[in-house]
């Protein structure tokens, strides 16, 4: 029986993400056996840089991809929101599993929210998505670039005499952090990144087997929301210095969206909504583009 080789990140969120798809699958597939290849890639070897200076998105993803399409792996697990809006010939998104949290969250080095934070507090994160939205509602706040994993970025609230950071609900909750510590910060205000909190298994396009197994562990719901959160991006996508939003739903059998298209400096933040047929969710994604083409989006990219 064939082994699936699952090619992960070696973070620890990764492995955790990996395991998650790997539980999934060993349910309706327990025939087979599988193992997680560790993949470093170059997001995770360049650490002393902001993310949109090497390269933003794809910097997790690339040499994942690059050993699919070697075969030394045949499933690979992302996080959607890593993944850049287009896969590379020869591979296909075969899955994306149900969507955990979508919300970005603050962790305060002592519990408050965020109205009570003290004015001038810091607070680190490397997203400029991140970065405006919250500086939109706290024009006092000092924002600090950090990278690092999710354990990193908690530990420099200490190490790095921060008051808050910025990270997303997903990865915390999957690494059992505890929720009465977070901070929420509302979707409608606080639009999250494309893609976020939804799991993504990539494989190549002409492995029937993969494809069969993905079907299973797929969900719907998810799928279409994040194609068309990615069909803005793509549309939209002028670089990576752009902060961009967008969080799907499915709201009385519509898919309604919200996206979020700022200047680099934040002094511009367009949000619009739009909503239209579940089914025809790519349709949705690209009304969306189009209306914040109009509402000035190109021109702030
Ligand atoms: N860029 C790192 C990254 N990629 C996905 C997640 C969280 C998990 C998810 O969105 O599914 C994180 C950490 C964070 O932003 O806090």
């Amino acid at each position: 029986m064939r082994k699936i080789k699952v090619g992960s990140r070696a973070s620890q969120l990764a492995l955790v993400q990996a395991e998650i798809i790997i539980e999934m699958l060993q349910k309706s597939f327990p025939q087979y056996e599988y193992e997680i290849i560790k993949i470093k890639t170059k997001g995770d070897k360049i650490l002393d840089q902001t993310l949109s200076k090497i390269g933003g998105k794809g910097l997790f993803v690339k040499e994942i991809q690059t050993a699919l399409l070697e075969e030394e792996i045949d499933l690979a697990v992302h996080s959607m929101k890593d993944m850049p809006a287009e896969s590379p010939e020869g591979l296909v998104l075969g899955a994306i599993t149900e969507r955990e949290d979508p919300r970005d969250v603050l962790i305060m080095k002592e519990k408050c929210s965020l109205q009570e934070l003290p004015q001038k507090s810091a607070v680190g994160t490397s997203s400029l998505r991140r970065k405006i939205q919250l500086l939109s509602l706290r024009k006092d706040l000092q924002m600090r670039d950090i990278r690092g994993n999710v354990g990193t970025r908690l530990e420099k609230l200490h190490t790095e005499g921060l008051d808050a950071v910025i990270l997303a609900a997903a990865g915390l909750k999957r690494l059992g952090y505890q929720e009465e510590d977070f901070y929420y910060l509302d979707t409608t205000t606080f639009t999250p990144a494309v893609g976020q909190g939804a799991l993504g298994c990539e494989m190549r396009k002409k492995d029937k087997e993969v494809y069969e197994m993905l079907k299973k562990i797929n969900h719907k719901e998810t799928y279409n929301c994040v194609m068309a959160e990615r069909t803005f991006l793509k549309l939209l996508e002028g670089g990576c210095h752009v902060p961009i939003g967008a969080y799907g739903q499915k709201i009385e059998g519509e898919l309604w969206i919200n996206g979020m298209v700022a200047s680099a400096d934040g002094e511009t933040i367009l949000r619009h909504t739009e909503k239209g047929s579940f089914e025809n969710y790519l349709e949705v994604g690209t009304k969306l583009a189009k209306e914040m083409i109009k509402l000035g989006a190109k021109e702030l990219l």
